[in-house]
């Protein structure tokens, strides 16, 4: 704050009057003190200490006798220019009477200044009056004591190093303060900058993207790789160029995400489960007949087999429908057979834990096997359930088709790649069917279906073309049930 050091230098100012003061009494009256001192000195009249004691109560010490002329030099200085100012303010056109006013009471201020403060307080005293100027040097000195502790104060709570708890330094500060120490004022501690170094052996103020290999990072720098591989495999998805084949097989079912707008136009009836399973542009309310006749057959469930030695025996051909769990192998064959609760179906995977035996008519057998992969059961169950589906697969006498279905969305998996394998060991027919079509968009049906077809055409047991579905649209039912009544046309024991 800029006031401190001015009042600082009003008080050094004040002291310089005190001293100019106390060595005014030299005027007129001071030189003739000194003659009659040095005179009485000179004579013998008074003794050599007693002269000097009365000299130095005269001028104060060894140079005041200079103090005393410049004080003198500049008072008449100041007499001058205060003339100076007068004649100015009068032909300034200034009331004579204001301007001689103005430099009387300053040229009075002058010569009080020039006296010593103990002689006017004296004085006053005398005459019964308040010393204005020695109150005025207290309250000063007071408010300047007051300003610099808090001013000491608040440096002590910014500054570092200095609290303002600290008692003796505050005390220390306190007493310069009330000398009025300018420089306690002015030398103020500059503020600091807070500076922050950082070691680079010391580890406590390293982050991890410092550079520090920890096994967080490692770890998450190998889940990065992961997802970049995954990005790439996506990426690779979105390259597949479907061949016509495939793209007309999905047009001309619906098959894909599609709106109920679209279901409409196309002719189905959208007020039906699975509407897209029906005849379109279709007259009647109801849905059309199933065309298949041996799908029109009664589905039965006769038997359940959790070991391959209570398998019914093979007395008609069989169609089985393997796959992952929740693929929606049971739900497939509702589908087909339009009769929705026979088999169970269930959102939770793992809910078919056997194998399960459904005639169709006399002709036909329909056979649901426990799912493979993610489900909620024991791994040793569900090891049970997958050499089970195994064993059937590979040995069962009679079965004419497996449809090996493969969940549109994730495609294939290394289970599926498992019973491929032992199919095509064991040369049982099998045909892949793209299940729950209707969750994506139709070009990635045909991306998907194109995908498997690359992947699986060297492979012999193969049945094409492969089929895609979707048992809530019913998109592709009718072609599955064209296919696989083939089987059950020509199939023999
Ligand atoms: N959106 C859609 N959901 C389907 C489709 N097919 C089945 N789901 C659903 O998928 C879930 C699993 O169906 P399930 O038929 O029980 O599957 P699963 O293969 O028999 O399952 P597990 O018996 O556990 O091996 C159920 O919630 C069905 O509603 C479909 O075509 N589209
Ligand atoms: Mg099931």
């Amino acid at each position: 704050m800029p006031e401190e050091p001015s009042s600082g230098l009003r008080l050094r100012k004040k002291h310089k009057v005190a001293v100019g003061k106390s060595s005014s009494k030299s005027g007129v009256n001071g030189r003739k003190n000194f003659d009659s001192v040095e005179k009485a000195a000179r004579k013998g009249t008074l003794r050599p200490e007693t002269a000097n004691v009365q000299r130095h109560r005269i001028y104060g010490g060894e140079n005041s006798a200079m103090k005393v002329a410049s004080f003198t030099d500049v008072a008449k200085s100041k007499r001058q220019s205060l003339l100076r100012k007068r004649q100015d303010a009068e032909v300034a056109g200034m009331p004579s009477v204001l301007a001689s006013k103005t430099s009387n009471r300053s040229l009075k201020k002058q010569e009080n200044g020039v006296r010593s403060p103990k002689v006017l307080y004296e004085k006053r005293k005398s005459r019964g009056e308040k010393d204005h100027n020695v109150d005025y040097v207290r309250k000063t000195h007071s408010k300047n004591t007051k300003d610099s502790s808090k001013t000491l104060h608040s440096i002590g709570k910014k500054s570092w190093g200095v609290t303002p708890s600290d008692p003796t330094k505050k005390r220390d500060s306190k007493k310069r303060s009330e000398n009025g120490d300018p420089e306690l004022l002015i030398d103020r501690p500059k503020k600091r900058k807070l500076v922050i170094r950082r070691v680079p052996y010391d580890l406590s103020n390293k982050r991890l993207d410092d550079g520090i290999i920890t096994d967080e990072s490692a770890r998450q720098e190998k889940a990065n790789a992961e997802k970049k591989d995954e990005m790439s495999k996506n990426a690779q998805f979105r390259a597949i160029q479907p061949s016509k084949s495939i793209i007309s097989f999905v047009e001309d079912n619906f098959l894909g995400r599609r709106r109920m707008i679209e279901i409409k136009r196309a002719g189905y009836n959208t007020d039906l489960t699975a509407p897209l399973d029906n005849i379109p542009f279709s007259n009647s309310a109801e849905r059309e007949r199933i065309e298949e006749n041996i799908f029109r057959n009664k589905l039965t469930f006769f038997a359940a087999a959790k070991v391959s030695s209570s398998f019914p025996p093979p007395d008609v051909p069989e169609i089985a429908f393997a796959g992952r769990s929740n693929v929606g192998k049971s739900s497939l064959l509702n589908a087909l057979t339009r009769q929705w609760g026979v088999v169970r179906t269930s959102d939770k995977p793992g809910l078919t834990q056997t194998i399960n035996f459904f005639s169709l008519g006399s002709k036909l057998s329909l056979v649901d096997l426990p799912g493979y992969g993610f489900a909620y059961a024991k791994e040793e169950v569900k090891d049970a359930w997958e050499e089970l589906v195994k064993e059937y697969v590979s040995k069962r006498v009679g079965l004419r088709r497996v449809c090996l279905l493969v969940d549109t969305k994730w495609g294939m998996k290394p289970r599926d790649q498992e019973l491929i394998d032992l199919m095509e060991r064991s040369q049982t027919k099998y045909q892949i069917v793209l299940t729950k079509t209707d969750m994506v968009f139709p070009m990635d049906v045909a991306r998907r279906a194109m995908q498997i077809e690359e992947r699986l055409k060297a492979n012999k047991s193969i049945v094409q073309p492969l089929m895609m579905v979707s048992s809530k649209s019913g998109a592709g039912i009718r072609s599955l049930r064209t296919v696989l009544a083939k089987i059950a046309r020509f199939a023999k024991v």
